[in-house]
């Protein structure tokens, strides 16, 4: 299914009550630079639950990327839990922990990440060249569903510098979606864009969250994109003010 060309309102909405994905116990983070230590998460609760689409709001410095980083598993709370499907990430070893990161988890960025010596196909089926058991004949079939879901079929020959800004956001999340993620973390997805081409990723990411159940949590500083999603979560100071 091309998800691209698929209307989100035309899909049936998340379960409620849905069981949960990512709990956060009294999350605080805390950097220590020579001269002077920065609260950048003071105990933060959060349950996010399966096949939810939240966004986190604030202003600049509240923490928000920090806290992307802390659920993406790329970061360590200073103190605090992190449970991911009822299990403390601290009771897995550095191999799950790694195998978490590139099965359960895909990232989208503001800025793409895109390698541009790599063609649109190559860059998508990158993050599968690290998966154990995935022939090349396979990753190239989950590359091109990928691709197809965001509507790129006709640019997998490509090269990042030859598509547009929203092109590049869609080659990203279908580099994420390749290795059937449960959780996609967007650090705000539309940032670069112009409001058509944010729109049409916006569209992209709800068609994904309502058609294939995937969890998403988006970083963003656009009110209008945060509250097409079922949840705001605003962040002040590194607490959670709502
Ligand atoms: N590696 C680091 N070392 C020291 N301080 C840091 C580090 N990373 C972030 N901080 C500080 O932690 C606080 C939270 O930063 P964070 O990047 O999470 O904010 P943010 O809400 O994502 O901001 P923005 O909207 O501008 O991206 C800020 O005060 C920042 O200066």
């Amino acid at each position: 299914m091309n998800l691209a060309a698929a209307q989100p309102s035309a899909l049936a909405p998340a379960a409620a009550a849905a069981p949960v994905m990512l709990r956060l116990t009294d999350i605080e983070k805390v950097y220590q630079t020579k001269t002077i230590e920065t609260v950048a998460l003071n105990r933060v609760n959060l349950t996010i639950g399966q096949g939810e689409f939240v966004s986190i709001m604030g202003p600049s410095g509240c923490g928000k990327s920090t806290l992307l980083s802390i659920i993406g598993l790329l970061d360590e709370p200073t103190s605090g839990t992190v449970e991911i499907e009822g299990r403390p990430v601290t009771s897995y070893s550095d191999k799950e922990l790694a195998r978490l990161r590139n099965e359960k988890i895909g990232f989208v960025f503001q800025s793409y990440h895109l390698i541009n010596d790599l063609s649109v196909l190559d860059n998508v089926e990158l993050p599968l060249l690290y998966r154990a058991g995935v022939s090349g004949k396979e990753r190239r079939r989950l590359a091109l569903a990928a691709l197809d879901k965001v509507g790129l079929s006709a640019r997998t020959g490509h090269f990042p510098s030859q598509l547009s800004g929203g092109q590049r956001q869609r080659v990203a999340i279908a580099r994420a979606l390749a290795g059937g993620p449960e959780l996609i973390l967007a650090d705000e997805p539309t940032g670069n864009l112009d409001s058509v081409m944010g729109e049409e990723i916006m569209d992209l990411l709800l068609t994904l969250n309502r058609a294939e159940g995937v969890t998403i949590i988006m970083v963003t500083h656009d009110e209008h994109q945060a509250l097409k999603t079922e949840r705001v979560i605003r962040f002040f100071d590194g607490s959670q003010v709502q």
